[in-house]
Order: C-alpha cells, then sequence, then structure tokens
C-alpha cells in the first residue's frame, strides 16, 4: 500500500468515527421528541416556527468553517421536518396553482421529505383543511404588493373572523432567502398557516389586515401606521371590493392584538376602519446570513 492511500484510508476511518457519532447524536435528539410531545399535548399542532427559527439563527451565528451555511440550513430543516412528524400525525396541504410545483417544492424544502403533502385547488380550499384538522399546515403561495379587484374574497380576509382556534400565519417561506440570479425571475415565496398563535422570538413581524374606505393609497397607508408608532415593512396583498378596501400588510416586530398602538389606528380622523391581527412569522433569514 502507497504512503497516499495509507493517508486516505486513516482520513475515511476518521470520517466514519464522525460519521457513527452524528448518528448517535441524531438518534439520541429523536429520543428527546417523545418528551416533548408529551409537555405539548395539549395543543392541535406540534409544530413550532418560532423555536425552529431561533434554533437555525444560533448554529448559523455559532458556525465557521467549509461547511456551506445554506447545507447546514437544509440539514436541519429535515431534522426538525422528521421530529414534527414524529409527534403525532402531520401533514401539509399545499396550493398548487395550475402546473406550477413551486410552492410544492417550498414546502417539501421547508418541512423535509418526511411529511405527507396534499395538493389542492385553490388558496381556500387549504385554509378549509387546515380549519378543519384535514391538514397540520397549509402552504399559500405569495406575492406581494398583489391587488385582487371585486373576485371572490382572497383567502387572507376569511383569516379575520371565525372562533375557537382558526387558522393563523406562522411562517413565511422561503425562511433562507437566495438572491436570485440577475435576470431570472423573482423566487416564489409562500405563507405557512396552522391553527395556532405564532411565538415571538425576538425578530419577528407580524401581518395584518386593515380595512379602509377605498381609493386609500400604499404611501398613506404607510404614513398612517408610521404615524401610529408601527413600521410597516411590506404591503403584502390589497382586495378592493367596492367602497370596501381590505389590506394585508407586514409590519415589524411581535404585535398582539391587544397592542394600544393597533387599537389606536382606528379613530375618525383615520382612513382604518378595522384591524385584525392575522398571525406573524420569524423574519427570514437574509441572503447575507447565509453566504
Ligand atoms: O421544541 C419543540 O417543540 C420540538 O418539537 C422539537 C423541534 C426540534 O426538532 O428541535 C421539532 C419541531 C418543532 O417545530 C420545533 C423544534
Amino acid at each position: 500500500m502507497s504512503q497516499d492511500s495509507a493517508n486516505l484510508d486513516q482520513l475515511r476511518r476518521k470520517i466514519d468515527c464522525i460519521d457513527e457519532s452524528i448518528h448517535d447524536l441524531l438518534m439520541q435528539r429523536s429520543d428527546l421528541v417523545a418528551h416533548i410531545a408529551a409537555a405539548k399535548s395539549d395543543s392541535r399542532v406540534s409544530l413550532r416556527p418560532g423555536r425552529e427559527a431561533s434554533i437555525l439563527r444560533r448554529l448559523l451565528a455559532r458556525h465557521s468553517g467549509a461547511f456551506p451555511k445554506m447545507a447546514l440550513v437544509r440539514i436541519w430543516r429535515e431534522i426538525m421536518g422528521a421530529l414534527v412528524a414524529l409527534q403525532g400525525p402531520f401533514s401539509v396541504a399545499v396550493h398548487a396553482v395550475g402546473r406550477s410545483t413551486s410552492s410544492v417544492e417550498l414546502a417539501r424544502n421547508h418541512f423535509g421529505t418526511v411529511a405527507p403533502l396534499h395538493a389542492y385547488r385553490s388558496a381556500g380550499q387549504v385554509v378549509r383543511a387546515v380549519a378543519d384538522g384535514h391538514a397540520s399546515v397549509g402552504v399559500v403561495p405569495l406575492t406581494p404588493g398583489t391587488e385582487i379587484a371585486d373576485e371572490a374574497e382572497p383567502w387572507w380576509a376569511s383569516l379575520t373572523v371565525g372562533s375557537g382556534e382558526p387558522p393563523r400565519v406562522v411562517a413565511r417561506l422561503p425562511f433562507a432567502v437566495v438572491l436570485p440570479a440577475k435576470g431570472s425571475p423573482e423566487p416564489p415565496q409562500a405563507l405557512v398557516i396552522a391553527c395556532r398563535d405564532h411565538d415571538e422570538t425576538g425578530d419577528d413581524r407580524t401581518v395584518l389586515v386593515l380595512e379602509t374606505g377605498p381609493e386609500v393609497s400604499r404611501d398613506r397607508l404607510r404614513a398612517v401606521l408610521s404615524a401610529g408608532g408601527l413600521e410597516p415593512a411590506q404591503l403584502l396583498a390589497i382586495y378592493r371590493h367596492g367602497a370596501v378596501w381590505l389590506h394585508m400588510v407586514e409590519i415589524l416586530g411581535h404585535v398582539t392584538a391587544a397592542d394600544p398602538r393597533l387599537v389606536a389606528l382606528v379613530a375618525p380622523k383615520d382612513p382604518i376602519s378595522h384591524v385584525s391581527v392575522i398571525g406573524g412569522y420569524a423574519t427570514p433569514l437574509a441572503a447575507e446570513a447565509i453566504s
């Protein structure tokens, strides 16, 4: 045996040892999940998107060396997806638009290979599947800035009503944003809904639905929110329905419905006649965080 192949053998034996350590730790991590599941048996959904976001942020912050951060994220997404599915029945309803499989791909990348995905023809069907308990979570495509006029009510408007534990927005996909190559189309995005509140992680966004009269411009809405001490991040969608306009808006921070700033938004002199918090999420990782 040459010196080179003896060295190679030795290096491979070290890799085998490391693989076994990683494997042992994975099995130990999975064993803990049974205890975790028992500790949250009162909730309908085992998924904790905020906890998952905090884990990824912590690992990325301590990461060093040549192993690509995107691959690290991918491995942990697969681990957490598998472990949420171990805690009880877990399935994902996806609005698959026409022939486009982009939401299916986003859902698969986020929830991993274990969770069953079911395709639905409309976002409304996805909301109903989650509300009725036929699916644990739903994935609906998001094209920020969309304007809809006088068609059937959009799925997000239906999240403003409902009693008990109605579906709410709990995550935005992709969690790890990759910048598109120059000249290529905007990469697909989606929102995740589930029958639970979004957790606070220290770096969050809240999704509001604001009802106004007609002809309220984006700039006006931004100005009203800013004057009220809220930081608008992005206008996600507008639904123009005769004299009533609904705006789905993302604001910075974890804001609850009881927040006095939200209550004060509805004032006679202002254009907003109603405010609903329909969920929120941990701010997705910026492209720089994973490059
Ligand atoms: O911490 C939990 O609640 C877990 O269920 C564990 C775990 C994980 O694998 O770390 C799995 C799924 C949840 O969505 C979040 C985290």
